[in-house]
């Protein structure tokens, strides 16, 4: 109770309490510097530094509870904010829980193509996705009016997980559900005919934020951790007879820095460079004929206000 008192004027942020995002999430906090303490096995925490208590929620419930506006932000993934058609703003994709939701079927069985589907048992965590996937599907093959008029043919199941047993335990011909590395699937004898979706985490926020200001500045800093996670900053030292060849190669996010060096004809160049390209630029820059080459890892980072 006393719990529930304090928080009183504070934003509450959604967190995933457990599964594939709650680390990155966690991650994504402290590089943010929101402090705070979780008690065994509570689901709230408030935050040391700032007004903002964190709920731990499951990531299939957090749009719910941000649509609804009892949470101000939340950390979920696209999947799961489409899943539940609910209202609410996805302000930032976040880079991690990146994944596809895809129709799945036994890779020695007969079925080649979801449409061969149409009409059979689908098991799914995502049945309203599912249904609208194979909806299209039905629309396609019987049209709209048909399908109005006489509902549905495929049915859909809805488990709450291991989706990936349901074809081998015969309750479904084929199923919806996530796949990143495709192991799950491979090892459950399934194999992907389709794609419903690509996903990741995103950073969503209600209608109407409690505080909106300080629902900004965790924005601000959310963005800050991942692009310093996406950027590098590369610096090296060229002949200033050489600099238009290496601004082709290393333009910055807006534009490189550039030094005088004490030796006569020399500048010093520092610039932002995708972490994912870094190898190829530093190989571009080596035969356009810069030297002292260094990649520096960027701990934080604020591109500042538009
Ligand atoms: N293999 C994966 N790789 C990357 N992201 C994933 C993967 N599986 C799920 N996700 C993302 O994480 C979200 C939560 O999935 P997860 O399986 O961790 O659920 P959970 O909250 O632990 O619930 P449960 O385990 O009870 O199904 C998904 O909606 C999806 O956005
Ligand atoms: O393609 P892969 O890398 O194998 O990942 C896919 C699996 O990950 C998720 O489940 P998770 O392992 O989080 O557990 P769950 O089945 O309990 O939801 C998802 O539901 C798949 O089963």
């Amino acid at each position: 109770m006393e719990l529930v008192n304090s928080l009183d004027g504070r934003l509450l942020m959604a967190v995933p309490k457990k599964g594939r995002l709650h680390e990155a999430a966690l991650t994504l906090l402290q590089g943010s510097d929101i402090q705070f303490h979780r008690h065994n096995r509570l689901d709230i925490a408030l935050c040391h530094n700032l007004p903002i208590a964190l709920v731990f929620l499951g990531a299939a419930d957090i749009p719910v509870f941000v649509g609804e506006g009892r949470c101000d932000l939340g950390i979920t993934g696209q999947d799961q904010v489409a899943e539940h058609q609910i209202s609410v703003e996805e302000i930032l994709e976040l880079g991690f829980g990146k994944c596809k939701l895809q129709v799945q079927v036994p890779a020695n069985g007969p079925i080649k193509d979801p449409k061969e589907l149409v009409g059979k048992n689908v098991v799914t965590s995502f049945t309203h996705l599912s249904r609208e996937y194979f909806k299209s599907l039905e629309v396609e093959l019987y049209g709209a009016e048909a399908v109005e008029k006489n509902g549905m043919k495929t049915v859909m199941k809805y488990v709450g997980g291991s989706v990936e047993a349901a074809c081998a335990l015969g309750v479904a011909d084929g199923i919806v559900d996530l796949v990143e590395s495709g192991e799950t699937m491979k090892a459950a004898g399934l194999a992907a005919i389709s794609t419903v979706m690509t996903t990741e985490a995103v950073l969503i926020r209600s209608k109407q934020p409690r505080n909106p200001q300080l629902a900004e500045l965790i924005l601000s800093r959310i963005k800050g951790v991942i692009n310093a996670k996406k950027y590098v900053l590369c610096s090296y030292n060229i002949p200033r007879t050489l600099l238009s060849v290496v601004h082709d190669i290393t333009p910055g996010k807006r534009a490189p820095t550039i030094t005088s060096l004490e030796e006569e004809g020399w500048v010093a160049v520092q610039a932002m460079v995708e972490r994912s390209r870094v190898a190829s630029v530093m190989d571009q820059l080596e035969e356009a004929g810069a030297h002292d080459i260094l990649v520096l890892q960027i701990s934080n980072s604020r591109a500042g206000k538009d």
